[in-house]
């Protein structure tokens, strides 16, 4: 098989490495394209994968295309690669914010049934820990499917939801990764304050951090379960969990989930 990135940003390379590092595909077999050719042509070089000088030049070669530019420019891109899209057949795929399986078809002409997945994976990908969303539309077939969860398998998890939870998957999966780096920033900005080097800090508290989660995933335990055994009576954990809850930390972190969907939502209107 061969995969065409339309896109080569932060979400397309943090994909492309992980794939490559995976070895879910020979990088040769996964073409590139984006704006800034001489950008792109290092890009190439560096991974290996196969420089296209335009769209056009990958989607004529390639059996697989993810889309992964931002959700704006669906409608320049896709009706532009409409008759060779159309010509070719390939499976289309594509990791937008706010785009949904219904508007590519749109893009790509009502009147065809193309094979589209709607996948939402995270920039974690880069180190093989994604937590990526599938979706499909009812032209893809098993085998199709198959590839599409492999694929985002080997950068990390990938599991089939239906499209109508993506915006809540953002909110907790696609872009979580910032509020989570963000959350250990905020713990080794607190070391800080108190006197220990940043850089420590930050590894420490990222430790403390991936142990956590490591946790919840293996331990079949509820957090509030784990929470109360790291509380001692009188302690200090109780101290801080006080202090978190007196800036309302539990309101504030739904209120961003809520953000997320709401902004998810607000594009999407933008592109219907
Ligand atoms: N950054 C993230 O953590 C995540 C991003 N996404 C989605 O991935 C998509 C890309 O996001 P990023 O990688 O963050 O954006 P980015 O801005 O880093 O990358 C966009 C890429 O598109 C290329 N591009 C722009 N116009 C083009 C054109 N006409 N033809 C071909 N390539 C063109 C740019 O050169 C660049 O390589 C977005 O739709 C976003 O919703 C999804 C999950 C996570
Ligand atoms: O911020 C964004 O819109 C993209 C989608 C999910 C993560 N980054």
């Amino acid at each position: 098989m061969k995969v065409g990135f339309i896109g080569t940003g932060n979400m397309a390379s943090a994909i492309i490495k992980g794939m490559i590092t995976k070895g879910f595909l020979p990088p040769s077999d996964i073409y590139v394209s984006s704006l800034q050719l001489p950008k792109l042509k290092k890009f190439a070089e560096e991974t290996g994968t196969t420089f296209c000088s335009s769209n056009a030049e990958l989607v004529a070669q390639v059996d697989v295309i993810i889309l992964a530019v931002k959700p704006n420019l669906f409608q320049e891109i896709l009706p532009a690669l409409q008759p060779i899209i159309q010509d070719r057949n390939p499976l289309i795929v594509s990791i937008a914010a706010g785009v949904s399986l219904e508007k590519i078809q749109r893009l790509l002409g009502d009147n065809h049934t193309n094979s589209i997945v709607r996948v939402m994976p995270n920039v974690n990908a880069m180190i093989g820990e994604s937590m990526s969303a599938v979706s499909k539309n009812d032209y893809v077939t098993p085998a199709q499917m198959d590839f599409v969860l492999g694929m985002f398998n080997a950068v990390g998890l990938a599991i089939e939801i239906e499209e109508r939870y993506f915006s809540i998957f953002i909110g907790i999966a696609g872009s979580a990764p910032a509020y989570a780096y963000l959350f250990i920033d905020s713990l080794a900005r607190g070391a800080l304050k108190a006197g220990m080097n940043k850089e420590q800090a930050t590894r420490i508290a990222a430790q403390a951090v991936l142990g956590s989660a490591k946790m919840i995933l293996e331990s079949n335990e509820a957090p509030w379960v784990l929470i109360d055994k790291v509380c001692s009576p009188g302690g200090t954990t109780i101290a801080g969990i006080s202090a978190l809850e007196d800036r309302n930390f539990i309101s504030t972190v739904m209120h961003a989930v809520e953000a997320t969907i709401q902004r998810d939502e607000e594009i999407a209107a933008k592109q219907s």
